[in-house]
């Protein structure tokens, strides 16, 4: 049965990154992915907004919504200061096999949960099964169309502080209009707008911020 893309990219890394650096694994996904075959990776111009948004945030607890092949979960866990943690939310099984595989090669399996299974049913499990009592930082990347009703499942199950910081992929390509609308107009929370490119592309795309202001 032929390879899929994703195992295509973790096979790639296995062979010609350096085993326990994530900077290494993430220079070798942006490397594939820009030279031989395009993937929904966050990437590196993106990656760097990413980047500064962690680090002024510090989360302590951090969540991601879409996994993928792991890419951002090692962006951001290589950023987390000691005792922190991230939980990554991913529901297909062949997804989560492979950022699995991709987080442990980086090393930073020790900050990462990934938690297998819709957000819709994750969100509601994080402060009974998940032990969370607040999300300092939620990175939204999975369908499109599901970034407002997370986002409003998240107050509703009280995941939120006066600070969180929740950053949106994508809010121009593919775009999320529905999410923008909601969070612009919500007077809970303060957004901030960040012009980027697309992954790999010469295509203009952007990313949101919105600080929950409780
Ligand atoms: C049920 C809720 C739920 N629960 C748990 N996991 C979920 C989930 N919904 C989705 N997932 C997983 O998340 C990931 C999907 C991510 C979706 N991302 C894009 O579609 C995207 C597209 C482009 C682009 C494509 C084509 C172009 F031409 C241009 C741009 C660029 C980007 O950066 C993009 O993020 C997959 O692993 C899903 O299995
Ligand atoms: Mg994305």
């Amino acid at each position: 049965m032929n390879q899929s893309k994703e195992q295509r990219i973790l096979n790639f890394v296995l062979q010609n990154a350096v085993r326990g650096d994530p900077c290494s694994v993430l220079d070798t996904i942006d490397m594939y992915c820009s030279q031989k075959e395009w993937a929904m990776n966050v990437g590196n111009e993106k990656g760097l907004i990413l980047d500064k948004t962690v680090e002024e945030a510090n989360p302590s607890v951090a969540l991601e919504l879409g996994t993928y092949c792991g890419y951002s979960a090692i962006r951001i866990a290589r950023l987390l200061k000691a005792g922190a943690h991230l939980l990554t939310v991913e529901f297909n099984p062949e997804f989560a096999a492979i950022a699995k595989q991709m987080i442990e090669f980086a090393g930073v399996q020790d900050k990462v949960k990934l938690l297998e299974g819709p957000s819709e049913e994750i969100i509601p499990q994080l402060k009974k099964k998940y032990e969370v009592d607040t999300l300092d930082f939620v990175f939204l990347d999975h369908w499109k169309d599901r970034y407002t009703p997370d986002t409003i499942l998240i107050q509703e199950c009280n995941l939120l502080r006066k600070g969180s910081v929740l950053l949106a992929d994508n809010v121009i390509v593919p775009g999320a209009p529905e999410f923008l609308n909601y969070i612009r107009n919500n007077p809970h929370f303060q957004c901030t707008n960040y012009p980027s490119r697309l992954e790999y592309m010469k295509v203009e795309d952007a990313m949101e911020k919105a600080v929950f202001l409780g």
